[in-house]
């Protein structure tokens, strides 16, 4: 692992990373916000999975995590959302390729060689986390934006034993059923649509998959709310299963970090007070 920067900020440093990940086969970056400790101390670890065309650097840019992650005790791990650089398949548009890998583990050329974010994500990269920083693994959560979102919801489903909680801003609820979904499950999983159900919130919960609760929040002037993200088929399944969903449709805000920064307070507290 390589120190790409570090930054003393509020209580805690903020640090970017990267290494060669033999998941991928290619270098990854991430972010980690460290808050002040006592020596030998773990804390508790919340996973940050962002939306399309970002790095690990625009939550860590645009965020506004830091100030209360320091004063909670919460170790804040941002990975990135794709592969990237020489050697790694790309597509013109903003929505698949690099900064678009869904958090799914590509079944089909030319993107199965790289792109495989899930494994990279449930795997690869907690080892790491769990090696090198002051965190105790038995106490993690998982939050995200929009395709990042997704990726927390259906991690969490998936690994309910690993996560202790998990929320989302505006996530892609149910990625079978909108056009960014549509688009990279069919091009990184094929054309089989009963594979791309342990890919989409909605359906792993019609499947039998449960969490404890979920809390998102959805910008209501969001241009991506209709047509990509769907929060009423989630509430809707949430209902059906008996899963408890908080579901705030925040009043003028829009799909960008000015929603999430407004509302990451009340995540980080959500998550503290799960972990
Ligand atoms: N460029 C696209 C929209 C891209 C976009 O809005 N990306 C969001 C995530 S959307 C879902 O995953 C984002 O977080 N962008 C980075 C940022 O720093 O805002 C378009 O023009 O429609």
């Amino acid at each position: 692992m390589e120190s790409i920067s570090s930054s003393r900020s509020f209580a805690g440093i903020q640090g970017a990373y990267s290494h060669a990940s033999t998941v991928t086969g290619t270098d990854m970056s991430f972010a980690v916000y460290v808050p002040d400790h006592e020596a030998g101390a773990k804390m508790p670890v919340l996973w940050f999975l962002s939306g399309l065309t970002c790095t690990h650097a625009n939550v860590m840019e645009k965020g506004e995590y830091r100030r209360l992650a320091s004063e909670l005790g919460l170790v804040v791990v941002a990975p990135d959302t794709s592969p990237r650089g020489e050697g790694v398949p790309d597509d013109s548009s903003y929505d698949l390729g690099q900064g678009a890998g869904f958090y799914v583990d590509a079944t089909e050329e030319p993107w199965a060689d790289h792109f495989q974010m899930r494994s990279y994500i449930e795997e690869e990269l907690p080892a790491l986390i769990a090696e090198q920083f002051p965190v105790d693994m038995s106490r993690q959560g998982i939050f995200g934006h929009s395709m990042g979102g997704h990726g927390a919801l259906t991690m969490a489903l998936r690994n309910p034993d690993r996560f202790k909680s998990a929320s989302a801003f505006a996530p892609i609820v149910a990625p079978s059923d909108c056009p960014w979904g549509k688009k990279a499950l069919g091009r990184y999983l094929g054309e089989n649509k009963a594979v791309w159900r342990d890919y989409d919130a909605c359906a792993l919960i019609e499947d039998g998959a449960r969490f404890p609760e979920f809390l998102v929040d959805q910008g209501a002037a969001d241009n991506f709310m209709e047509e990509q993200l769907k929060p009423h088929l989630l509430a809707e399944i949430c209902e059906k299963a008996s899963i408890p969903l908080t579901l705030n449709l925040r009043d003028g805000f829009d799909h960008s970090y000015y929603f999430i920064s407004t509302f990451m307070d009340d995540h980080l507290r959500w998550h503290a007070a799960r972990l």
